[in-house]
C-alpha cells in the first residue's frame, strides 16, 4: 500500500525518484478502491497444489483479490479430477468478453515439445492475444514465460544439457524497478526446467528489459518496459518439498536425475530441505500485485485496455 503524506513534503520527490510509492493527501482523498480481478490460467498437471501455492502468495497483501481459475478447454487433463474443473474452473470462452486486472499463466511440463505441439497451443495463443487488450498486467511463470516470450516476441527456448534443478542465487540486473523493490542484492529462487531462454535473444527486443539473472541458472525475470507483461523463469511459488517430490518421482521412475542443487542440507536427500526463497516469493508476488496491477489498473475495469504502463506515467510526471 502507498504511504500517504502531506502534498508538499520534500520526501515525496525523493521517494518518487526511488520509485517508492507515495500518495499525496489530495490524491488519497479522491482514490476509489475495489477488489482486483485476477485470473490464474493453471496449466500444471498438479492443479490443486499449484492453486494453493499461488493463492498463498496472492493472499499476502491487504488488497482484496477476486480469483478466477482458468484451464484450457482444448486439452483434457489426465491428473486433475473433472469434477474439480467443473466445480471451480472456467475456460477462456466463459471469460473472453470480460476484463481482468491481472492474469497469471503457470508453468507446464511440456518443455520437451515444440510450442506448436502442445495440445492447447492455439487456445493459448488466443488467450495471449486477448490479454494484450483485456488485462492490465500478466505474470508468466516458467514454461508460461517461455511460451509468452515466444508468442509475443519470437524468442526461442533452448534445451539444456542437464536439468536446471535446485535453488540458485540471483542478482538484480536493473535497479529502481518497482517489481524488484525491497529485493536483496542477492536472493534465492528455485528452478526446475530442461530448457532456457537466452540473454542475446532478449536483448534484440527493444520492448523487453532483463530485470534479474543468475550466473548459474541464467535469465530469471524479464518484463516489458511498460510493465504489462512479466516473465519469470523460476518457480518462486514452490513449497518446501516440491523439488523433493519431483526428485523422488524421477528416482522412483528410474530416470537419470541429479539431486536438486543447494537444496538438501549437505546434499543429503534424507534431510529436510531448509527454505531460503520464501521471502523473495512473497515480495515478487506482492510487488507485482501492488505496482503492476493495483497501481496501474483503472477504477472502471471496463477501461483496462486503456491502462497505461507505469514507465510512461512516471515520465509524464503524473501521480500513479
Ligand atoms: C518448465 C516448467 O514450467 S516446470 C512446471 C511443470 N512442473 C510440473 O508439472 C511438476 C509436477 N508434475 C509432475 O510431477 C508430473 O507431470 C506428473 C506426476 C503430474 C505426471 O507425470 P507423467 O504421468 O509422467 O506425465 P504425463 O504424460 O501424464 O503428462 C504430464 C502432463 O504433461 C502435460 N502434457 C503432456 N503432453 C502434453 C501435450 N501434448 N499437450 C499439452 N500438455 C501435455 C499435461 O499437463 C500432463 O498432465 P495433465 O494431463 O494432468 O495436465
Ligand atoms: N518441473 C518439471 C520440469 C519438467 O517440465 C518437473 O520436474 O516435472
Amino acid at each position: 500500500m502507498p504511504v500517504k503524506i502531506p502534498d508538499h513534503l520534500p520526501a515525496t520527490e525523493v521517494l518518487n525518484k526511488e520509485n517508492i510509492f507515495v500518495m499525496t493527501e489530495s490524491r488519497a482523498l479522491t482514490q476509489d478502491i475495489r477488489a482486483l480481478k485476477i485470473g490464474i490460467l493453471n496449466l500444471m498437471p498438479t492443479k490443486i497444489t499449484t492453486e494453493v501455492q499461488i493463492l498463498r502468495l496472492l493472499g499476502n497483501s491487504p488488497l482484496q483479490v477476486d480469483i478466477v481459475l482458468l484451464h484450457p478447454k482444448s486439452y483434457k487433463s489426465k491428473h486433475t479430477p473433472e469434477k474439480h474443473l467443473t466445480s471451480f474452473y472456467k475456460t477462456f470462452d466463459d471469460i473472453k468478453e470480460e476484463k481482468f486486472d491481472g492474469l497469471i499463466i503457470t508453468g507446464a511440463p511440456v518443455e520437451h515439445l515444440a510450442f506448436e505441439e502442445v495440445a492447447y497451443w492455439e487456445e493459448l495463443k488466443e488467450i495471449m492475444a486477448w490479454q494484450l487488450h483485456n488485462v492490465t498486467s500478466t505474470l508468466h511463470i516458467c514454461w508460461g514465460a517461455q511460451a509468452g516470450l515466444y508468442y509475443h516476441f519470437g524468442i526461442p527456448k533452448y534445451t539444456l544439457s542437464s536439468k536446471m534443478f535446485g535453488i540458485f542465487t540471483h542478482t538484480v540486473t536493473k535497479r529502481n524497478v518497482p517489481l524488484l523493490r525491497g529485493f536483496d542484492d542477492i536472493f534465492l529462487a528455485p528452478h526446475s526446467r530442461h530448457t532456457e531462454v537466452k540473454r542475446e535473444d532478449i536483448e534484440k527486443v527493444p520492448e523487453l528489459e532483463i530485470l534479474s539473472e543468475s550466473e548459474e541458472s541464467g535469465i530469471y525475470i524479464v518484463a516489458t518496459k511498460d510493465g504489462r507483461q512479466v516473465f519469470v523463469t523460476g518457480h518462486s511459488e514452490y513449497e518446501p518439498l516440491t523439488l523433493k517430490a519431483e526428485y523422488d518421482r524421477d528416482v522412483t521412475a528410474g530416470k537419470e536425475i541429479e539431486k536438486p542443487k543447494n537444496y538438501f542440507p549437505n546434499d543429503d536427500p534424507t534431510k529436510p530441505p531448509v527454505v531460503n526463497w520464501r521471502s523473495h516469493a512473497n515480495l515478487l508476488f506482492s510487488n507485482w500485485l501492488n505496482y503492476y496491477v493495483y497501481q496501474q489498473t483503472p477504477y472502471n475495469i471496463n477501461e483496462v485496455s486503456k491502462a497505461e504502463g507505469q514507465w510512461e506515467r512516471k515520465r509524464e510526471g503524473s501521480q500513479v
